[in-house]
């Protein structure tokens, strides 16, 4: 393995994606989630925000999708044309900790959602919803309703929905935090597999600092009270394999390094 750069930064190298600055939220019930948030995320970049409960994690992911505004501060998209309210004219998918899947629905028609959305009929778009259910091997379970599946076979199809309008940005809050540990290492290295193919720029939100470690380029640790950065680590994964890296040297002295970050965060956080 190459060696693997440690850095506090938060600014990835080259042009970003996406450039926030001094952000804050401040909502209506006085609760400050972000203090002075400063972020940079590269354009086909992995990145995770690691942290506790109430730290502004999906807040982020939120004002990324354009679900909140920043209260002071901004959130620029360099490489993209804006609308009037600043949104960029990327696509954008969200994955939840719930697969959100409604029950009535066949398999096809949960994914056919997003797509029914902007107008394509379910002709239209089955073969693009037939793909995204090999993408992520569930080949043939078109037909099958949600209640016929396992909790990952449910989350599988919650990801095909968001990759079925082939989007330019995945932002991921939790989506495996329900699974057990096994289905959770599987479905890690496939989400590994589709970024690897798909080039998607992915915000991941996760308690976990082994998950952070194993999947990202990039671990941002946050603390609360307020939301804010603390700590950015840099994960070079170089060439090694899925079992090769969960049990590296560099995985666990980067995981030793996170966890201390994650201590640190928890210990500034009084209501804990
Ligand atoms: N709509 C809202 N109105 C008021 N307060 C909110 C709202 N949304 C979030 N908050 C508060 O903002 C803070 C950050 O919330 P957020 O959900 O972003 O944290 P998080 O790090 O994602 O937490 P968790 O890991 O528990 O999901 C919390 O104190 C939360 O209670």
């Amino acid at each position: 393995m190459n060696a693997t750069a440690i850095s506090a930064a938060h600014e990835a190298p080259g042009r970003p994606l996406v450039s926030l600055r001094g952000v804050t939220k401040t909502f209506s019930t006085g609760t400050t989630a972000l203090a002075g948030v400063d972020l940079d995320i590269a354009p086909g970049e992995f990145i995770s925000l690691l942290g506790p409960s109430g730290c502004g994690k999906s807040t982020v992911l939120r004002m990324l999708a354009g679900l909140a505004d920043p209260s002071t501060g901004t959130i620029d998209w360099p490489q993209a044309r804006v609308d009037g309210a600043g949104r960029p004219d990327l696509d954008m998918s969200f994955v939840f900790q719930e697969a959100t899947l409604m029950p009535w629905g066949t398999v096809a028609r949960n994914v056919w959602l997003p797509l029914r959305l902007k107008g394509l009929s379910m002709k239209a778009a089955r073969p693009r919803i037939d793909e995204a259910l090999e993408m992520v091997g569930l080949g043939g379970f078109a037909d099958a309703y949600p209640r016929e599946l396992s909790g990952g076979m449910k989350m599988r199809v919650s990801i095909a929905r968001a990759l079925v309008t082939r989007p330019v940005v995945m932002l991921m809050d939790e989506p495996f935090a329900a699974l057990d540990e096994i289905t959770r290492q599987k479905l890690n290295d496939d989400l590994l597999r589709l970024w690897e193919t798909f080039g998607w720029t992915v915000v991941f939100v996760t308690h976990s600092v082994f998950e952070a470690v194993y999947l990202s380029q990039r671990v941002m640790v946050m603390a609360a009270r307020p939301g804010r950065i603390i700590d950015g680590i840099d994960v070079d994964r170089a060439e090694e394999t899925p079992e090769s890296w969960r049990t590296s040297e560099t995985y666990v002295r980067l995981c030793q390094r996170a966890s201390a970050s994650l201590v640190s965060a928890i210990a500034g956080t009084d209501h804990l």
